[in-house]
């Protein structure tokens, strides 16, 4: 029985979306735990990818290149949320896709409407086949990937905020570095022409600055407990 859960509650699907370092995985990741839900990190599919168009030395300034082989390298991701995995070709890119190589180069790659046909085919796919549902996490969820999800939540942080949680996980790391690198990165997620990174109209925003991850978790449980009371 996948994540533990009695096969009981009707499926229900979830998008978190928000700019980064909102608490999208953190939320996500407990919210689908605890109520025994798939869990897909889509930043993570958008990283492999640009790891493997890196690892294979495409010219990541040419758009074209990019979508020419966008369709050749096999993403899988697992989604059980106490052990998430990501591979690419049947490599292991977990911890690759977490250097600054591939964060500076993401915003690029995923811009390329090529690359973003490819992977929200491959979302779509992973939401309809968890059974129970999935807490599907992202920019794009709710408004282009799964646009009838049963509950949509957009976090939001200040940029000090995100910069000072960012800067605890990487020791010694740049306060200031840190904050203008997170805001290029978004700057660039929203405006790109291609499914920006955007709330959707019926998404309930959750300002997180002044929250901790643990209240921020319960809010977004008892969201999706009173939608599956109400289906
Ligand atoms: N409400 C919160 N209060 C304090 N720290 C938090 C809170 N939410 C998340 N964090 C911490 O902030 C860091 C970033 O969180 P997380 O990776 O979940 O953000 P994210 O939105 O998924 O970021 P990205 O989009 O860049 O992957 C983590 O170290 C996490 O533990
Ligand atoms: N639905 C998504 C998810 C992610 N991206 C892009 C934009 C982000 O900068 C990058 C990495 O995401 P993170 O791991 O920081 O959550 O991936 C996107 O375009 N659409």
């Amino acid at each position: 029985m996948e994540n533990g859960a009695a096969p009981t509650a009707k499926p229900v699907i979830v998008a978190i979306d928000g700019p980064s370092g909102t608490g999208k995985s953190s939320t996500s990741k407990a919210v689908a735990a605890q109520l025994g839900l798939s869990y897909l990190d889509t930043g993570a599919q958008y990283r492999a990818i640009t790891w493997w168009m890196v690892h294979n030395g495409i010219d990541l300034a040419d758009p074209t290149a990019v979508a020419a082989v966008a369709g050749k390298p096999e993403i899988v991701s697992g989604t059980d949320p106490s052990a998430p995995t990501i591979t690419v070709d049947g490599v292991d890119v977990a911890a690759p896709i977490r250097t600054q190589e591939v964060t500076s180069r993401v915003s690029a790659v995923s811009a390329v409407p090529e690359v973003r046909t490819r992977i929200t085919e491959l979302q779509r796919s992973l939401a309809a086949g968890a059974e129970r549902g999935i807490v599907v996490e992202g920019r794009d969820i709710g408004t282009t990937v799964l646009p009838d999800a049963d509950l949509k939540v957009f976090l939001t942080a200040s940029p000090e905020a995100r910069a000072a949680r960012r800067s605890g996980e990487l020791k010694g790391a740049d306060l200031h570095a840190t904050r203008e690198a997170l805001v290029k990165r978004d700057a660039a997620d929203s405006s790109r022409k291609t499914s920006p990174l955007a709330k959707a109209d019926d998404a309930v925003e959750v300002d997180t600055t002044e929250l901790t991850l643990a209240q921020v978790i319960e809010c977004v449980v008892t969201l999706v407990e009173e939608k599956r009371a109400a289906k």
